[in-house]
């Protein structure tokens, strides 16, 4: 079983060292890793943020652990060079169209929570995300309006298969839980939020155990907020499920804790935490590792097929968090990779 790691750009090093480490610990038998540079870092050596050697190991790999994309230096640079791109590129070359975003209280985060003790404690979610489609992937382009004005434009399109197939992504994943799906459109303004509607609709004939809701992206936020408990699984569309699962990770202590799985139709993922590339604290073996640990995690149980390792995983993070090992964005001041050492004692 091969693995990519693609560790990118200003804490996306950091955090998957500390992944890797966990992961040799492990010592799952037959795993061999390959590394290859993506986003800024690429972009600098090869003058391109996904070089071509960099995509031909992420088909070739059973699995990617990827972590963060983006610098600062290279913000002027045109859009399709940018770090960001490499991310976009990897997700719609390899048809990675689901993105499973986990928001779970670890009870002894409870306190880190910006919510009061006894709603954060009952946030068990998963934020499903479509990735292939919506205003990231239309067209987009700058030009003049009639008066000389400069005007930006991002198409958002959706096609039916595209939300067919990510609504059956959450269907089962809600089968899965708790059996409770809530879909988050803007289906009072858009278009496109109207057939996502339509569809989810049409695809829960084929679940008639799970039950479903519908809510327009506002009131999902606000109720985020006010009763997170209430969600089982979500499932929302590219830009929206973008927002919501930074919003979903302070509900939980921190955006260092959240993990993801980006898939394709047959299993294979790329894995990666929900932030990005810290420029504020990169450099400075500050970032929490925990959110790239619980993605390896993932990775061990959706693609290879290793759940065992991963609930080891999973046991460990939880082991040191309640041994009181916190970085400073959970209050503490342990270092990278000490929240690393934390989390090996643990295993
Ligand atoms: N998938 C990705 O690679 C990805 C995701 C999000 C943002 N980005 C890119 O990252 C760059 C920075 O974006 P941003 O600042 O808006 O978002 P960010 O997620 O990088 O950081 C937001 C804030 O959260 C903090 N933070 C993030 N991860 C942390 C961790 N593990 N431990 C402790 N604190 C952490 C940062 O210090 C910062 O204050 C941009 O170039 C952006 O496009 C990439
Ligand atoms: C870096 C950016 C393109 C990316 C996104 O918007 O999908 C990031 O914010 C994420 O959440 O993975
Ligand atoms: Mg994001």
């Amino acid at each position: 079983m091969l693995v990519a790691i693609l560790p990118g750009d200003g804490i996306g090093p950091e955090v998957t060292a500390q992944a890797r480490r966990v992961l040799d610990a492990l010592a799952v038998p037959g795993m061999t890793y390959e590394s290859a540079l993506v986003g800024g870092a690429a972009y600098h050596a090869t003058g391109h943020p996904l070089p071509p050697e960099t995509l031909d190991l992420a088909k070739r790999a059973d699995a990617i652990l990827f972590g963060a994309v983006g610098d600062p230096t290279c913000d002027s640079l045109e859009r399709a060079l940018r770090p960001e791109q490499a991310i976009l590129g990897l997700r719609k070359e390899l048809t990675l169209f689901s993105n499973l975003r986990p928001a779970k209280m670890f009870p002894e985060l409870a306190d880190d929570s910006t919510l009061r003790r006894e709603i954060a404690e009952a946030i068990d979610l998963l934020i499903v995300r479509e990735l292939n489609g919506d205003v990231y992937f239309g067209e987009k382009g700058m030009r003049r309006t009639a008066d000389g004005l400069r005007e930006g434009y991002d198409i958002m399109s959706y096609n039916e298969a595209e939300v067919r197939r990510i609504a059956h992504s959450a269907f089962k994943a809600a089968q899965a839980r708790r059996g409770k799906l809530c879909s988050v459109d803007k289906a009072n303004v858009l278009e496109t939020s109207q057939l996502w509607r339509d569809v989810v609709i049409e695809v829960a004939a084929d679940y008639p155990d799970v039950a479903l809701s519908h809510m327009y992206v506002d009131n999902a936020a606000m109720q985020l907020v006010r009763n997170p408990g209430q969600f089982d699984v979500i499932v929302t569309g590219n830009l929206f499920g973008d927002i919501l699962s930074d919003q979903a990770s302070m509900c939980v202590g921190s955006i260092g804790m959240l993990a993801s799985a980006s898939l394709d139709a047959n299993g294979k993922g790329l894995y990666e935490p929900i932030h990005g590339s810290a420029p504020d604290i990169a450099g400075q073996s500050k970032a929490n590792p925990l959110a790239t640990i619980l993605s390896a995690a993932m990775m061990l149980r959706f693609s290879l097929g290793q759940a065992e390792a991963a609930d080891r995983i999973e046991a460990a993070v939880a082991k040191a968090l309640a041994g009181g090992a916190r970085t400073a964005d959970l209050g503490g001041s342990l270092s990278t990779s000490a929240m690393g050492d934390a989390v090996l004692a643990a295993l």
